[in-house]
């Protein structure tokens, strides 16, 4: 990746770029109004702002053959059951981050009622979105292809962000209600019980997670009991040259544990045996990938997930990613039993959620080496602290 868009802009209300360029006229004035689904598509092209460099533009090779891991025997008890999932989780983890699940336990109906609701938010006028833009240095909120922090490698997709933690005040219904109002407040309840839904399937994979590294089975989930998690909706409009544009490039994501639903349009891709391996939908199943953060708790043993969403020029496609983030002020480290059972030496410098996702949000742009450029930064302050 080019250095000059993998730092953030500095100041956060940066004018929005320039997009004039070979790829498009911008309507006049040079600077574009707020970016939205509605701008993108009027644009006769791809303006140069949104044009990705060739290197991370490789079509998908081949599809990805990815067994589909069914939790129904593990929730049962079942320990035969229980141990198979746990094999083919460690195996998938171990290579590339990433497996998929079916008999999850949450509602295929409240699964749809949250993608039925994505259109409503993002089929907004783009003022009415822009009430809850995203304040800088904050993953919370809307953002229109992130235009106020980059200014290069733009992400062809519009994206909604809510905070999630479990308690006794519903705070995703809280902020849709208060943020959007009332005609929001539906959407609220729905993406509350949807994160609701989320947590707990998340606690439970993080303990099939401990089975298959052979720790503590409890480790991870007490670790993640009071998580203090993002829901991440995206909205991927057509686009006129998908050729040329991603709806969001390549990268690990800098969280824990990610669970992913996409709707039955392509678009997910996963760097798999030095191949981009494209992602079918497969309805009802959800996508797990191993974020940066879960893989240190690992001590780099299970892989951070690399992978993309590519765009077409005929669907729009939708997908929401729940990322599983600890509470800020936990320390980041490997379990000892996991030390002591690989006989490893330490990967990764101690670290807490709050002080990476901070890295991610003022410091530097999340791409496939997030991690490795957390850890020497930290090193780098460590060993400057005496200066
Ligand atoms: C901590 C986070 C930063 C991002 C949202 C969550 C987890 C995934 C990260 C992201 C999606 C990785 C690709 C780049 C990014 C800027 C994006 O395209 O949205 C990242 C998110 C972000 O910084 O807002
Ligand atoms: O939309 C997708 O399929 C992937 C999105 C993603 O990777 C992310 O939001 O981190
Ligand atoms: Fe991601």
């Amino acid at each position: 990746m080019d250095s000059s868009a993998s730092v953030v802009l500095s100041s956060p209300c940066a004018k929005l770029p320039n997009l004039e360029g070979n790829h498009g006229n911008i309507e006049k004035g040079g600077v574009a109004p707020f970016i939205d689904s509605a701008f993108l598509q009027k644009q006769s092209q791809v303006p140069t702002g949104f044009v990705w460099p060739e290197a991370d533009l490789v079509s998908a090779h081949q599809e990805l053959n990815e067994p589909l891991v069914d939790l129904e025997g593990f929730f049962k008890g079942d320990v035969v059951a229980t141990e198979n999932a746990a094999k083919a989780i460690r195996s998938s983890c171990v290579s590339h981050g990433f497996f998929q699940v079916i008999n999850h336990g949450v509602d295929l109906n409240l699964i749809k009622l949250a993608d039925d609701h994505l259109d409503k938010f993002f089929k907004l006028p783009v003022e009415e979105k822009a009430k809850v833009k995203r304040c800088p240095g904050s993953p919370y909120g809307y953002s229109g292809s992130h235009a106020d922090r980059f200014s290069a490698k733009l992400p062809w997709k519009e994206t909604l962000s809510f905070a999630f933690h479990q308690g006794p005040n519903p705070v995703v219904a809280d902020f849709c209600k208060s943020k959007l109002g009332k005609d929001f407040e539906e959407t609220g309840r729905v993406y509350q019980k949807y994160c609701e839904a989320m947590h707990n399937l998340a606690l439970s994979i993080t303990e099939l997670l401990a089975i298959s590294l052979k720790v503590d089975r409890m480790h991870y989930r007490e670790f993640f009991e009071d998580a203090h998690s993002i829901l991440r909706c995206n909205f991927y409009p057509t686009c006129q040259e998908p050729s040329l544009s991603l709806g969001t490039g390549p990268h690990c994501d800098p969280i824990s544990l990610t669970i992913l639903y996409q709707d039955q349009v392509r678009g997910l891709d996963v760097f798999v045996n030095n191949l981009w391996q494209t992602v079918r939908p497969i309805q009802g199943a959800l996508v797990i990938n191993i974020g940066d953060t879960f893989s240190a708790l690992t001590n780099g043993m299970y892989k951070s997930c690399l992978h993309r969403a590519v765009v077409n020029s005929q669907k729009e496609r939708r997908s929401m990613a729940f990322f599983l983030c600890p509470r800020d002020d936990k320390v980041v480290k490997p379990p000892e039993d996991l030390l002591c059972i690989e006989g490893m030496t330490r990967k990764f410098p101690d670290f807490t959620w709050s002080d990476f996702l901070r890295f991610t949000q003022y410091n530097y742009r999340p791409d496939e080496t997030t991690l490795q450029k957390f850890s020497n930064w930290l090193l780098a302050a460590d060993n400057n602290k005496h200066l």
